[in-house]
């Protein structure tokens, strides 16, 4: 599913009504009847107050009332914005509510102290007031009017997004709406998933409103949503007749003597995965601690210096390199004086799909350069702090602008970037973003990154297809930590996810219609 920007969705609702011939009225029908259904679901009784803008957003709450109204629910419905200043759609919508018989409030500054009770007592508040056409900051009475929203104990349900976020940037005005829903029509928007304007949306519900595929292949939409239906299709088979070797070989480079505990993690994540073979390569003195811990992998010792992996030693792995799907180097790494020279002897290499992670980025940002002798495709999974390492910025402007960074610098060194954080995004080197729905506050924890490194090798090693490993591995990290939040956000451990990969895929494999993934935030 595409995520568009408020232009390019614009011009497919522009295209749609001018060159298709589907009249912007039954559009907005359309959206107010999503609208309906939603909240017509979760709460079927009670009292509802409907907040109209001038604009279309407006208009589709205006329709919401008039469907609610029509089927006898107790509906008050607040206009705002001056008369003359109302989108055409919001001046037919007003117009057919009053030829309904229906009634409609115009706010008024005197009026406030009504508005006010009649949200007090709202089971649902509906904000219509302003979507993807909100220009600067609010202007009166919209600070107002949100500051008593936000004293309700009602229910919050928006419109395409709630007022007062951006829905390019996710950045969010001096107020916002806190909505306990958000219905948007046709394909989500980015500011549903960036923060901190995705910490208001809720709940996430994008309806369709008739907009039809030939509208949309008018343009050139390159990002996309990860769907449960989709990862479902990708997900690769496990016939019958097969055997270890179907399913691939996956080398991971990781611990030193300080850290025996990632190597362990990353190795159980990936056989839990579902790869056939999987080698461990640790450096010597912390060999026997780690195979104290795991009975699964196959073991490679590494020469050592002062407890890290020694450089010059790599005849072994020319020789075999060959023989692995998927080569994944960071979890435990430490760093150590001669690092960088060390994976950079290893880029050069491996040519079968890499995997950088944990210590190996931070290697790797003492010298970027070092990725321009990669012979095969690079993947790269940096938190926000290895971002900004890697970026040379700070990891709060990372955070600001996780989209760009993360695709500027998948460009730059035609690289894949994994950047993490909630709602993980995938950027190409060609330039496309994914954004990962699944996850949960259950995977903030240390560990959790040792746990996807791993399950990225094991799903790389059975999938001929790299964007579609990447997006599988991601999306099924995410879903085990939903698994593991459903019984504690607070006492989930690495080993937990690694016990929710097995209910994660099936959960996946078995995915019908009623599918649908936890979005932070609820
Ligand atoms: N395909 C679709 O997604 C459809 C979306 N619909 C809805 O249309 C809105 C966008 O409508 P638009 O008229 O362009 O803009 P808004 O209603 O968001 O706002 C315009 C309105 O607001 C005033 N305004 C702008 N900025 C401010 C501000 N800072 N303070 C105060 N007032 C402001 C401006 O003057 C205008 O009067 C989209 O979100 C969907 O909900 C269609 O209905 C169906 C197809
Ligand atoms: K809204």
């Amino acid at each position: 599913m595409y995520v568009v920007s408020a232009q390019q969705m614009r011009e497919i609702d522009r295209f749609t009504i001018e060159q298709i011939g589907i009249p912007s009225l039954v559009l907005m029908e359309n959206a107010g009847v999503a609208v309906v259904r939603e909240v017509e679901k979760r709460w079927p009784y009670g009292n509802i107050v409907i907040l109209a803008g001038p604009g279309n957003n407006g208009g589709d709450g205006l329709v919401v009332a008039r469907h609610l109204m029509n089927r006898g629910r107790d509906v008050s419905v607040w206009l705002f914005g001056e008369e003359n200043k109302r989108s055409e759609d919001c001046r037919r919508q007003v117009d057919m509510l009053l030829n309904c018989g229906y009634t409609i409030r115009e706010w008024r500054e005197g009026q406030n102290e009504a508005l006010k009770a009649d949200m007090r007592e709202a089971r649902v508040i509906i904000d219509a007031l302003l979507g993807t056409g909100t220009r600067g900051e609010l202007r009166p009475p919209y600070p107002l009017v949100i500051e008593q929203l936000q004293q309700c104990e009602s229910k919050v349900v928006a419109v395409d997004i709630p007022t007062g976020v951006d829905s390019d940037t996710g950045k969010t005005l001096q107020h916002a709406v806190q909505a306990d829903l958000t219905v948007t029509f046709a394909f989500p928007k980015w500011g549903h998933f960036l923060y901190p304007g995705a910490a208001y949306v809720g709940e996430l519900v994008v309806a369709d409103i008739s907009i039809p595929s030939r509208a949309t292949s008018e343009f050139v939409l390159k990002d996309q949503l990860l769907t449960a239906e989709g990862m479902q299709k990708k997900l690769p088979q496990r016939p019958r007749f097969s055997h270890k070797g179907t399913y691939g070989h996956a080398l991971i480079i990781a611990g030193s003597k300080e850290m025996t505990g990632a190597p362990v993690l990353s190795a159980a994540a990936g056989l839990r995965t579902g790869c056939g073979l999987l080698t461990l390569a640790i450096p010597e003195p912390a060999l026997p601690i780690v195979a104290g811990k795991i009975n699964e992998p196959v073991f490679w010792e590494w020469p050592a210096e002062s407890g890290h992996f020694a450089c010059g030693s790599y005849a072994f792995l020319k020789q075999r390199v060959s023989s692995f799907d998927v080569v994944a180097i960071g979890p435990g790494l430490g760093k150590w004086t001669g690092g960088n020279q060390w994976l950079s002897e290893i880029i050069r290499m491996v040519d079968v799909p890499l995997i950088l992670d944990a210590d190996a980025l931070n290697l790797l940002s003492e010298d970027l350069s070092i990725l321009r002798a990669k012979k095969s495709p690079v993947i790269l999974t940096p938190h926000p702090g290895e971002m900004g390492r890697l970026c040379g910025c700070k990891t709060a402007d990372v955070e600001k602008d996780r989209v760009g960074y993360a695709r500027e610098f998948a460009q730059k060194y035609q690289v894949y970037v994994v950047l993490k954080g909630t709602y993980t995004l995938i950027a190409t080197p060609d330039g496309r973003i994914f954004v990962n729905p699944t996850g949960s506050a259950a995977l903030a924890k240390g560990g959790s990154g040792d746990v996807l490194t791993g399950m990225l090798a094991g799903m790389l090693a059975q999938t001929e297809d790299i964007e579609s490993g990447i997006q599988l591995a991601v999306f099924i990290h995410g879903l085990a930590g939903e698994i593991c939040g459903a019984k504690s956000m607070y006492a989930t451990l690495a080993g937990d996810i690694i016990d929710a990969i097995g209910p994660a895929l099936q959960k996946l494999s078995f995915a019908g219609d009623s599918f649908r993934t936890d979005f932070p935030g609820n």
